[in-house]
């Protein structure tokens, strides 16, 4: 059965998901193209790890259509069992069989195919994250990163529409964790595979994926590329969940956007509106400068190598951040001119959510 817009690899349309009292995932729609790496992030609970399990057939959906390759995999009265919906999954323990050499691992998910070609897939899956010399080795004598790799291309091996990882690099070190993000991403590249990468780690959302979906309490508040839900969350939620966000009173007038800090930036096209709002500044749009007469002080310095983020406690009490670049250390207690970068173009809020445009009623 062919779903409409049959050309995605994953489409999920209206899911719902209760575990009793708990409702894990609200009407939800997603769909993902092929060859796209979508990551989800959202508090813990959210339905993460549910959305992947519905999409895997490891849960049924209480409604709902899913898709996978443009096959209805779930719905009211269909099912298609895990093993054969070109899934492919990678979990965050490997979830390797212990009692199996690593090119059996890989076999695993390719008993339908004559041995021959299933031994060239295994090479070929093997090749791909690097490990073809490893093939005879049990999961117990690999590093935990090659364990990693050897779990994708398990997943690969059977050519799947699309791969689910869950929170896939989280048991690996931080340097050992780049790595084998870069050579998962390069792999999925390489095969066209499309992917959903659950992942607590925003960086890692933001770095890896073409698009990327903020959950909460089973619904999808956001998703866009990177660039669009960081720099345009649609709600407070968003900016705050994705990234550091502090908040100030201002008022639009005529398009100039001012707050306690002056002038904030320009509005274009709110020309004539007359409006109080709520600003939104990421730390690296907040520049500071010495300034013995400001009110402004610098609360706190955090070092993070590259940079420093300096707390700064305005006149009001309120809190901005700052990123400045590694060499500038302003200590605790310097009283600091606080600005925003030029060219900056905040996000504005009118209750929690974000506008991108003036309420009718704002305009004169
Ligand atoms: N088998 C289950 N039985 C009952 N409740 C469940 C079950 N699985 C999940 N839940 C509940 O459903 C909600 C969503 O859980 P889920 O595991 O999808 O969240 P998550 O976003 O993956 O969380 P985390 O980031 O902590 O892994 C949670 O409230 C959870 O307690």
């Amino acid at each position: 059965m062919s779903a409409p817009g049959a050309d995605a690899a994953l489409r999920l349309e209206g899911v719902d998901k209760h575990y009793g009292r708990v409702h894990a995932v609200r009407a939800l729609d997603l769909s993902l193209a092929p060859g796209e790496v979508l990551t989800v992030i959202g508090p813990s609970g959210c339905g993460k790890s549910s959305l992947l399990r519905l999409v895997a057939g490891l849960e049924r959906p209480d409604a709902g259509r899913v898709s996978v390759g443009g096959v209805v995999v779930a719905e009211q009265r269909r099912f298609v069992p895990p093993e054969a919906r070109h899934v492919g999954l990678v979990f965050q323990d490997h979830a390797l069989f212990p009692h199996l050499d690593v090119g059996r691992n890989v076999a695993f998910g390719l008993a339908g195919l004559p041995r021959a070609e299933r031994a060239a897939r295994v090479a070929e899956a093997l090749a791909l994250v690097g490990l073809g010399h490893l093939a005879g080795r049990h999961p117990h004598e690999l590093s935990g990163g090659e364990q990693q790799r050897v779990a994708l291309a398990r997943a690969l091996a059977p050519r799947p529409a699309v791969v689910l990882l869950d929170e896939p690099f989280s048991s690996l070190d931080e340097n050992l964790r780049a790595q084998v993000r870069g050579d998962t991403l390069a792999a999925l590249r390489e095969t066209g595979s499309a992917a959903v990468v659950v992942t607590h780690d925003q960086a890692e959302a933001l770095s890896m994926a073409d698009r990327l979906a903020v959950m909460r309490a089973g619904v999808v508040e956001q998703v866009g590329s990177p660039a669009e839900v960081y720099e345009r969350p649609v709600n407070r939620f968003v900016a705050t969940f994705m990234g550091e966000a502090d908040f100030l009173p201002a008022h639009v007038h005529d398009a100039l956007l001012t707050s306690e800090i002056g002038a904030v930036s320009t509005v274009p096209g709110w020309g004539g509106v007359d409006l109080d709002v709520e600003v939104m500044l990421r730390p690296h749009e907040v520049a500071l400068g010495v300034d013995p007469t400001s009110t402004s002080r610098v609360e706190r310095t955090e070092y993070h190598g590259g940079f420093v983020l300096h707390h700064v406690r305005l006149a009001s009490g309120r809190v901005l951040r700052s990123w400045q670049q590694h060499g500038v250390r302003h200590p605790v207690g310097t009283p600091v001119a606080v600005s925003v970068v030029p060219g900056a173009r905040p996000v504005l809020l009118s209750g929690d959510v974000a506008m991108t445009e003036p309420p009718p009623g704002a305009v004169r």
